[in-house]
Formats: structure tokens, C-alpha cells, sequence
């Protein structure tokens, strides 16, 4: 299961925002702090459950270069507590730009100095939509640094059949892509036979993932989609190889705001949202094994 570290600002809880609130009109600053200290308390509280984060760089950029401050500060401190980090940039660019790209999210920058990460997640989400070649510098660096990357092959918004479900040559779209992102990843493969190069396929759509797994045999399905989209654990099954591996499912919303749902929010209310992130957090988990359990004989 991945965590997805989505900050919603209204979200976040007084109590902390409470802490910072001497910087309050100072631009940018406050809201970049008071995430970064929200971001640092669910970790906290999610470590001991899951292995992955994927903190969506769309709410740190929000507040400039103070929220981009934020976002390198909890990659950092998501990777000093052991967990992995897939920053969701979901990049694509012509090859010269991709290249700059990647040496900013998975690579490094060489200055006079040394060379530094600048970000230093250990994968990344890219877009397909230029071609190929916008594509192989993210692979290239990938190999280098031995980082993982993952292709949007069929998204979970609900006009995402727009266009990726078009017909070509009797396929769908997404289907090609997914073809192509099989053969991209065929040569970095880990000693579990699973590839550096991975897919982002949407638990919204259940019915197109079967397939996507057979073409696909290879390749890690990084999952969004679960509980704030609609998607149950029903609709994530498919998304597994029959050995109930090869597939890392997405909460954002769903977790880290489970004090406004039910049923937390009948229980703790907003100033116990920390309990009810984990108990969130420990069902997901358990409703992902009990299909596991059910579907692909997964014995604990
Ligand atoms: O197809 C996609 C690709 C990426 N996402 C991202 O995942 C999370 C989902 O958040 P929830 O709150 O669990 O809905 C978010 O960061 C999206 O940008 C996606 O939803 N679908």
C-alpha cells in the first residue's frame, strides 16, 4: 500500500497550523511549514504500516519555491524513516528538456562542487504523450541511478477513456502504451523478475486491468483510485500476477483526511485525527490482504 502525500491546506488540522501561526502573513512560508510538520506527523504515524509514499508535487508547488522547499524536505524525511518515495510529477518533454527532468527527480546535478540530488525520489510517474525519445533519458537515468519509473498507461479520472481509449490499428490506446512500456522495461529487470519501469494504472477501472496484467506481466501497477475515487478493494484484485504480487495501491485523500469520513469521524472528530489516519491506514491495508487472501491464495 502507498500513502499519497496530497496536502490539502484547508484539511490539515488547526492544531497544527496552530503551531506556525506567528508566520501567518508571511508569504508562502507558513502554509510550506505547516505542511511540511503535517507531512512529518502521518509518516510518523503511517512508517510502522506501509513502506511507500508518493507525495503529489502539484499541492507543494501551490505555494512556490517555499512548498517546493516543503516537498524536498519530506522526501528527505520520509527516506530517513526507511520508506520508499515516488514523487508524482508526471513529467514528459522533448528529450533535451526530459533529461533535465530526470536529473532533477531521480538523477543528480553536477555543479562545480559536487554532484547533488536535487529531489532524490526513488521513482517517478512520467507522461507518455511525446513519444519515445521524451522518454528514454527518464529510463536512462533510472538505470544509472537505479531508481524506478512509472508510465501513465490508463489513468483513473473519469475522461481519461478520451482519449486513451481511442482506437488505433484495433487497440486501444492505453493498450499500446502498455505494449511499449512492457518492452521498455524488458532489459531492467530486478532479481525478482519485476521491472525498473512500471505503470500507473487506475483502480477505476477495473474491467480494462486484466488485461493491462497480461500485457504487462513485468511491470509494478503503482494503483490510484482507492477510497476517495471510488474504487474498492474489489476493483484492485486484477491488478495483482496470480502469485499476488506486482501491484502497489494508492490512498491520498481517503487516509490522511479519514477524520472527515465515516466511520472516524463519528468516533475521533478532527482532533483525533492522528487515530483515525491509522486505523484508516491498518484497514486498507487489511482489506488489500483479505483480497489477496481470497483471489491469489496469499497465506500471511
Ligand atoms: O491516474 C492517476 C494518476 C495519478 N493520480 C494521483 O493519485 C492521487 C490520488 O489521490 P486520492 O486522494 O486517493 O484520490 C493524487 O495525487 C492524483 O494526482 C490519480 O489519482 N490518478
Amino acid at each position: 500500500m502507498i500513502v499519497g502525500l496530497d496536502p490539502y491546506f484547508k484539511s490539515i488540522p488547526d492544531i497544527i497550523k496552530q503551531k506556525f501561526s506567528t508566520l501567518k502573513k508571511q508569504s508562502f512560508e507558513y502554509e510550506a511549514r505547516v505542511i511540511l510538520e503535517f507531512n512529518i506527523q502521518v509518516i510518523d504515524l503511517i512508517a510502522p504500516h506501509v513502506s511507500i509514499v508518493k507525495p503529489q508535487i502539484a499541492f507543494y508547488e501551490l505555494y512556490g519555491w517555499w512548498g517546493v522547499w516543503a516537498y524536498a524536505e519530506t522526501i528527505k524525511y520520509a527516506k530517513q524513516k526507511g520508506l520508499i518515495v515516488i514523487g508524482d510529477v508526471k513529467r514528459g518533454d522533448v528529450p533535451s528538456t526530459a533529461e533535465a527532468y530526470a536529473n532533477a527527480h531521480i538523477g543528480e546535478v553536477c555543479t562545480d562542487h559536487v554532484a547533488e540530488a536535487p529531489f532524490g525520489t526513488d521513482a517517478i510517474t512520467i507522461n507518455p504523450f511525446l513519444g519515445t525519445d521524451s522518454l528514454l533519458p527518464f529510463f536512462q537515468t533510472a538505470k544509472k541511478y537505479h531508481k524506478g519509473i512509472f508510465v501513465l498507461v490508463k489513468t483513473s479520472n473519469p475522461d481519461s477513456g478520451e482519449f486513451q481509449d481511442l482506437i488505433c490499428e484495433g487497440k486501444k490506446l492505453h493498450e499500446i502504451i502498455a505494449e511499449r512500456t512492457y518492452t521498455w522495461g524488458k532489459d531492467v529487470l530486478g532479481k525478482h523478475g519485476y521491472s525498473a519501469v512500471g505503470a500507473v494504472v487506475g483502480a477505476t477501472f477495473s474491467h480494462e486491468i486484466t488485461k493491462l496484467r497480461k500485457i504487462m506481466p513485468t511491470a509494478y501497477f503503482l494503483v490510484p483510485g482507492y477510497g476517495a475515487q471510488g474504487a474498492t478493494a474489489k476493483d484492485i484484485a486484477c491488478c495483482f500476477n496470480p502469485d499476488g504480487l506486482g501491484a502497489i495501491i494508492n490512498a491520498s485523500r481517503s487516509i490522511l483526511y479519514a477524520y472527515n469520513l465515516s466511520p472516524w469521524k463519528e468516533k475521533y472528530g478532527i482532533d483525533s485525527w492522528r487515530d483515525a489516519t491509522r486505523e484508516a491506514v491498518v484497514k486498507m491495508n487489511e482489506e488489500i490482504r483479505n483480497i489477496l487472501k481470497t483471489n491469489h491464495g496469499y497465506k500471511e
